[in-house]
């Protein structure tokens, strides 16, 4: 359904591509993790999916959804590209909207030219009742200060779900939320994915949360993709020292009192371009080799040790 091939965006300004040669793809009814630490590139990805890239940007490769190119389309397909093919959920539902349009208003804004304002307020209930909000009728008539941060999560999820997208686009959705909350949004996501057969490309920094609701993952770092598979694979087996690194640092509540190791250094800035393999510089198991040319991922790893 969504198929990204060897793309590279690289911003106005900077040494390196913000995203490096990256290929993914999501397939229909599939979710997909894209996992790394900030400023890897995962939301600037999900926003070249939706034709957002910054002003300047320069682009190579090609992003495709269900066969159409996305990087070519005109304003008005990208328009219903956004409505009816790949729609975001944000990370804050706060910022996602405004706080002076009613519910039913932000929810019926791509709908209402198409289905009229008396159908789409119906459907703005129906919306309402499929993300589980106890009181449809009456929240489509509320604002935005007057729902908990999770209740408006789902008003984000049901605004995406509105024009029936095949792919939604998930940025960080429980970050800014408390974690009971969190875990009731992936069970909602879970089971829209079942009942909608929507794809979902999920984008977050925490593996854990990844492991709860991905068929597989894509971990990015400084740009590229490090190492991709099943989700179960993937932790139960990690091959690149960046994902055991990753997997490594996650802290677990078992381990009470004390602190999982980090990974030492932080990830290169933009104006940065270390040699070879990007994260060469903090890794424990780098060789002469590694900072000799980038590795290209080869059968889902994109190391020198792994392939030795
Ligand atoms: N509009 C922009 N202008 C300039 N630089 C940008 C812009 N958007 C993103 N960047 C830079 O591109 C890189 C990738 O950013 P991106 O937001 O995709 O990372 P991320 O992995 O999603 O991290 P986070 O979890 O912090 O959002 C970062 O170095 C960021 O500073």
């Amino acid at each position: 359904m969504l198929e990204i091939d060897d793309l590279s965006v690289r911003l106005p300004h900077t040494a390196r591509p913000a995203i490096d040669d990256v290929s993914l793809t999501v397939a229909e009814n599939e979710t997909v993790g894209l996992v790394g630490e900030s400023g890897s590139g995962k939301s600037l990805t999900a926003r070249a999916v939706l034709g957002l890239l910054p002003k300047g940007s320069r682009t190579s490769g090609e992003i495709r959804m269900d066969g159409a190119d996305v990087l070519s389309m005109s304003p008005a397909g990208l328009r219903r590209h956004r409505a009816h093919s790949a729609a975001m959920i944000y990370q804050d539902p706060r910022a996602a909207i405004s706080p002076f349009r009613r519910i039913g208003d932000f929810l019926t804004e791509i709908i209402r030219e198409e289905l009229g304002a008396k159908a789409a307020r119906a459907r703005a209930v129906e919306l309402l009742g499929m993300v589980g909000l106890p009181e449809p009728e009456r929240h489509v008539r509320q604002y935005p200060h007057e729902l908990s941060g999770g209740m408006l999560q789902r008003v984000v999820i049901a605004a995406a779900l509105a024009g029936e997208p095949r792919l939604m686009l998930a940025d960080e959705p429980t970050t800014a939320l408390d974690v009971t909350t969190q875990a009731e949004i992936v069970r909602l996501l879970r089971d829209l994915r079942a009942r909608t057969r929507t794809g979902m490309l999920f984008i977050t920094h925490d593996l854990e949360l990844a492991s709860m609701i991905c068929d597989r993952v894509y971990v990015m770092y400084a740009g590229r993709i490090m190492e991709t598979g099943p989700t179960r694979r993937l932790f139960a087996r990690p091959r690149h020292p960046y994902t055991s690194g990753l997997l490594a640092a996650t802290p677990r509540v078992s381990d009470l009192g004390t602190l999982p190791p980090a990974i030492p250094g932080r990830p290169p800035d933009l104006l940065s371009a270390p040699p070879g393999c990007r994260f060469a510089p903090r890794c424990e198991h780098v060789m002469d080799s590694c900072t000799a040319a980038v590795p290209p991922l080869v059968d889902g790893v994109a190391c020198v040790k792994a392939e030795l």
